[in-house]
């Protein structure tokens, strides 16, 4: 039976003249990939920027797992299991790949100095099988600055799955990286929410990605959700061929 993980009632929001969430309720199925698609300036940013608590809606609430996380400060919605990844990996860039995971590990015990402590933190062997499951084990202890761009964003990732999140929401976790590697990032990433059984949302402007890796896609447009289901339906839809994609995947 489906499990409703976060439930967005009703959002509103505006900057300036701006409507960027114009009444957006949207239910988000527990151990699914929901893919967000939609024109720049629709609002997919702000609706995940609102899930997390980082902007406060003027009307509508969130429901994460049943309980009201709309007046919570980001730190708290974090602990409760919903993490964020964005579409510039947030690195350490002058520590290794394995400090910056071990940095994640400290924010989630809340220990009060991790950079002192770094050598102390105890959660060594679950954050290198981590890195693992993102195929990083072999550059564990490289600084990030001399990473890819692709192995940035599966490190980054790594980051946020050490703070032992539910709900992981990504902002275009392909983008920046060469069309030949995007497929596999995703597939590896894809790969390691499943192991991790972390349900994820991911705002993508590439429909091939879209199609492959959604479960479901849920289309915005001006600050609106306008529809939402399976790849199969929604990227064969007319308006969404006609309003987003441009031409039929
Ligand atoms: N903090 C803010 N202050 C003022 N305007 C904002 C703010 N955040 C978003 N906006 C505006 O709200 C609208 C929606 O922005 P948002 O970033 O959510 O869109 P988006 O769908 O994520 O776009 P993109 O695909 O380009 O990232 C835009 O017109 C944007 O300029």
């Amino acid at each position: 039976m489906s499990e409703i993980l976060l439930e967005a009632r009703n959002l509103q929001i505006s900057f300036g003249g701006v409507v960027a969430a114009d009444d957006v309720s949207l239910a988000i199925e527990r151990g699914k990939n929901l893919a967000i698609i939609g024109p720049n300036g629709a609002g997919k940013t702000t609706f995940l920027n609102i899930c997390t608590g980082w902007i406060k809606p003027t009307k509508g609430k969130v429901y994460f797992e049943g309980q009201d996380v709309t007046p919570l400060p980001p730190r708290r919605i974090v602990r409760l299991g919903v993490a964020r990844a964005f579409q510039i990996p947030q690195l350490f860039t002058e520590h290794t790949a394995l400090e910056n995971l071990l940095i994640s590990a400290a924010a989630r015990e809340q220990l009060r100095h991790p950079l002192q402590d770094l050598h102390r933190i105890r959660e060594r062997a679950e954050m290198l099988h981590l890195l693992d499951m993102v195929g990083c084990a072999d550059v564990a202890d490289r600084l990030v600055v001399e990473l890819s761009e692709g192995q940035r964003k599966l490190v980054d990732i790594a980051v946020a799955l050490a703070l032992r999140p539910k709900l992981l929401l990504m902002d275009e976790p392909t983008s920046g990286v060469a069309s030949s590697e995007k497929f596999k990032i995703m597939e590896i990433l894809v790969k390691a929410l499943a192991e991790a059984k972390v349900t994820s949302v991911f705002v993508e402007h590439d429909m091939g990605i879209v199609s492959r890796y959604a479960d479901e896609v849920a289309v915005w447009a001006a600050g609106r959700l306008q529809m939402q289901g399976s790849p199969e339906e929604i990227l064969r839809h007319p308006d969404v061929i006609r309003d987003v994609i441009g031409e039929a995947v």
